[in-house]
């Protein structure tokens, strides 16, 4: 059974089991769960509710304005519990007698307590501990009190990460909790996966092979109306589109399970597989985000967002365009999914299209569908009934005259299927608690609840969007900003096979003020002088450098705007090369979390560019600026957690690359280790060297260029080491046993060794790096510290020192690189003001 499929539950009717509702009087209890749990309280008679508050409760007033049946049977069955705040409050509603008389069968074990909290979120932690505390189960008892939680689960996946700890540490495990996203129980979308099942042909079209185009939309024609504090603090991306949009799409990109009955877990490690699959979403104009004209909210909150996501690691959907957009006030309710399709065997395009819900007559759509043209040749499925075309649509007169039909072709070119059961896609609360009471052996391919694998998967993806957004607000331009559009707006976004989107010429969409467009010019000419006082820079008088700053958004997005207009000025060049050969464009990147998001931005510039790409694939060779000597066992580190630089480099450029820009393996330049022990160490560290020197010397022979790096990025660490030198007077403080280097060593490095065994204070211990020699050669050098943990870094500069060896490493670099080759990209909320 699925989530929303319509029977009732295959659980023994007697299974008395125990619901509190927390925030019964609010607005979601009030419109959807009573009217939910009355239906499904019919078929389960034993089930017992309870109404909870924190307050005073007047039920009269609380009910005046439902349906004479609701009110009745509230006030005949469920329990009231007011002023539930204390442990003795929460200790009075777990004394509730569970009704101890055994099931016919026997089965206690079938009992279970479940709170559902529709309250604010930032309570869910208190009242779970709450709850755990005061109503611990019976010892031998085999069930355990749960919790359904409604969203917002966090603003990103920082925070959903630590509410779900939050939750851990009050007691409350994964397993006891149920994640509720409401669209997943809608009649059309429940029975998807199964659907997909049912039709093997559609299913062996579903993929870039004859997908031209995928869209899925949660168009509203109303506003924010009365819930304007809630919304104006989320915004359009984090209400619907990280969660209700991307579950959509989900529905219909992941693979179906491998097996039947799929294995435990399948569905949350599928759907993460997909979210982790898709291109980070940053490149050029992959997203629009606007608000009404009159919305009361704050001037950067999004009411409509429109994301131009493609896949960049699944084989599947690779290049596929994927347009995702949502918003208020626009020309109609609709929630949908369609797919383009173009078949080889068919001279016409077909298309698929599933209409989750919305306005009837706006849409020419009378109910939730799935519409199939003739060339995907659907069939029915279990759920999904087939539906006569005359009652899939408005027929005619003046409805269909109003009509924008979502449907492409004519009528008859579909075939349609609708939900078995239709009264339940008024409410889909009914589905939800329906699945929450269903016993867990009988288990679901799909499901109406969100995991934490899933979710967080689903903040990662949504993460840089609202990163973005707040960059638009802060510095829109002519071509980006958070536009104002019309009331009743039908969102007709031009798009590209890139994915890429733009505003509409018409009707007019009103751009940001254009003092507003100053501040992006002051911040996008971005570079100022920052002079560091002499006695930092060893006396040496040329001791200033240019200085970038910006969000660590729009800086990454420099800094890789910068580079990728050198590799392509290098790729230009290449014709004019003696000999034949290929320019080259050497670029060392670095490990650690500052430098990824540049490395996203970068591959994302090329998804967009051919020429970028092309130069890519042919001119741009990549080297890690230093490495760990570990080994990427995937036995004992998972790929995510690869300690490896040269997988956080992998990650976050090259999987991410579009197959036009994909470098030959050659043009891939990382030690390679074949013991983890010093000798392997000392080993691979050689052989780099001689890499670095072959190549950098070879170029240098057939052109006029010196033998040097045509780019290195550094991060830098708090202590200010960066390319994992560290200053030797940390090293002092560290283990002398270790092979490394003498501290004069580390300082002198000549450039006769282009790579050597490094040492850190930290583990791992051993590591590779570039010379400082090499690394203060190159042409040019990207100093990038992001995130206020950096502060600690910059501090470090002012600091007089007494001796040479307790210089940070990074100080020591950006006088050995000087003013003409070295810049700073610094976050901006790290403040210099200690030391220019
Ligand atoms: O399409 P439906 O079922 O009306 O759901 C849309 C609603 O979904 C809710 O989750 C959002 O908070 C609302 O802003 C939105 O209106």
């Amino acid at each position: 059974s699925m989530c929303a499929a319509a029977s009732g539950s295959a659980a023994p009717a007697s299974a008395s089991h125990q619901v509190f509702i927390f925030g019964c009087t609010g607005d979601l209890a009030q419109r959807y769960l009573w009217p939910a749990f009355r239906l499904v309280q019919l078929e389960r008679p034993s089930l017992q509710l309870h109404c909870v508050t924190r307050g005073s409760l007047n039920a009269d007033r609380f009910l005046a304005g439902a349906e004479p049946e609701l009110r009745d049977w509230f006030f005949e069955k469920v329990k009231l519990h007011q002023g539930v705040r204390d442990r003795a409050g929460y200790e009075r509603l777990c004394s509730q007698d569970p009704d101890e008389s055994p099931a016919p069968d026997g089965a206690i074990s079938s009992r279970r307590r479940i709170f559902y909290l529709s309250i604010p979120p930032r309570s869910y932690a208190d009242v779970a501990r709450a709850v755990q505390l005061a109503c611990p189960h019976p010892a031998g008892s085999p069930t355990s009190n749960e919790f359904v939680l409604e969203k917002p689960f966090g603003s990103d996946a920082e925070s959903a990460e630590s509410l779900a700890a939050e939750l851990a540490e009050a007691g409350v495990s994964e397993a006891q909790l149920h994640r509720v996203d409401h669209y997943l129980a809608k009649p059309v979308l429940a029975s998807l996966l199964q659907f997909r099942q049912a039709n093997p042909h559609l299913e062996s079209l579903l993929s870039s092979a004859h997908v031209t185009r995928v869209e899925a939309a949660i168009w509203e024609s109303l506003g924010v109306e009365d819930r304007l504090a809630f919304y104006d603090s989320e915004g359009v991306i984090r209400d619907v589109m990280q969660n209700h949009l991307t579950e959509m799409l989900s529905l219909l990109l992941m693979d179906l399970p491998p097996s039947e009955p799929p294995p435990p877990d399948w569905l949350e490690s599928e759907k993460s597989r997909l979210l982790a699959a898709y291109c980070p979403l940053l490149g050029e104009r992959h997203l629009l985000a606007g608000r009404y004209a009159g919305f009361g909210g704050s001037s950067a909150t999004p009411t409509f967002a429109a994301a131009g996501l493609t896949v960049c690691r699944s084989a599947r959907w690779q290049s596929v365009p994927i347009f995702a957009s949502a918003g208020k006030r626009l020309a109609f309710k609709a929630s949908f999914i369609r797919l383009r399709f173009q078949l080889a065997t068919e001279r016409t395009e077909d298309e698929l299209l599933v209409f989750v819900g919305g306005d009837a007559k706006a849409t020419g759509l009378a109910r939730p569908l799935i519409a199939c043209s003739s060339g995907l040749r659907c069939r029915p499925s279990a759920g999904l009934s087939v539906l006569p075309s005359n009652e899939a649509g408005l027929s005619s007169g003046e409805d269909a005259a109003e009509t924008e039909s979502l449907l492409r072709f004519p009528t008859d070119r579909y075939a349609f299927f609708s939900a078995v059961s239709e009264q339940e896609s008024q409410n889909s609360y009914v589905a939800v608690v329906r699945q929450l009471l269903r016993s867990s052996s009988e288990s679901p391919i799909n499901s109406c609840f969100v995991g934490l694998p899933s979710l967080l998967a689903s903040w990662r993806l949504w993460d840089p969007a609202l990163a973005a957004v707040a960059d638009l607000a802060e510095l829109d331009d002519e071509d980006s900003g958070l536009r104002v559009y019309p009331s009743k707006w039908l969102p007709d976004l031009i798009a590209n096979q890139r994915g890429q989107l733009q505003w509409p010429a018409s009707p007019k969409i009103e751009s940001p003020s254009s003092k507003a467009t100053q501040t992006t010019k002051a911040l996008q000419s971005t570079a100022n002088l920052i002079r560091l006082d002499p006695a930092v820079c060893n006396g040496a008088s040329d001791c200033e450098f240019l200085l970038h700053r910006g969000s660590p958004l729009s800086l990454s997005r420099q800094l890789a705007f910068r580079i990728a207009s050198k590799v392509k000025e290098a790729f230009i060049a290449s014709t004019a090369t003696v000999y034949g050969q290929k320019n080259q464009f050497h670029l060392a990147l670095p490990g650690g979390q500052s430098a990824q998001m540049l490395m996203q931005f970068l591959a994302a510039l090329s998804r967009d560019d051919d020429t970028l790409a092309n130069a890519f694939a042919t001119t741009l060779h990549i080297w890690v600026t230093d490495e760990r000597c570990v080994h990427d066992d995937p036995g004992s580190v998972t790929q995510n957690e690869s300690q490896l630089n040269s997988a956080v480099i992998d990650r976050n450029f090259l999987q991410q690359l579009p197959s036009a820009a994909r470098l030959p393996l050659h043009h891939l330049h990382f030690p390679r280790l074949l013991t983890a022990d010093v000798a392997g160490c000392r080993a691979a560290a050689d052989a780099y060297a001689s890499e670095v020197d072959n190549w950098l010397n070879f170029r240098s022979n057939i052109s006029a260029l010196p033998p040097s790096f045509d780019f290195v990025v550094l991060g830098v660490g708090t202590d200010g080491h960066a390319a994992s030198l560290f200053s030797p007077h940390d090293l002092d403080k560290w283990d002398r046993s270790m092979p490394i280097s003498s501290a004069e060593d580390q300082l002198s490095q000549g450039c006769e060794q282009s790579a050597r065994v490094t040492n850190s204070p930290k583990a791992p211990f051993l590591r590779i790096s570039l010379s400082s020699c090499r690394i203060a050669s190159s042409s040019e050098v990207a100093f990038i510290l992001v995130s206020k943990a950096k502060q600690a870094a910059i501090d470090l500069i002012a600091k007089p020192r007494e001796t040479e060896l307790k210089t940070p490493i990074y100080v020591h670099l950006l006088r050995l690189v000087g003013k003409k080759r070295g810049r700073l990209w610094v976050d901006h909320s790290l403040d210099f003001n200690n030391i220019v």
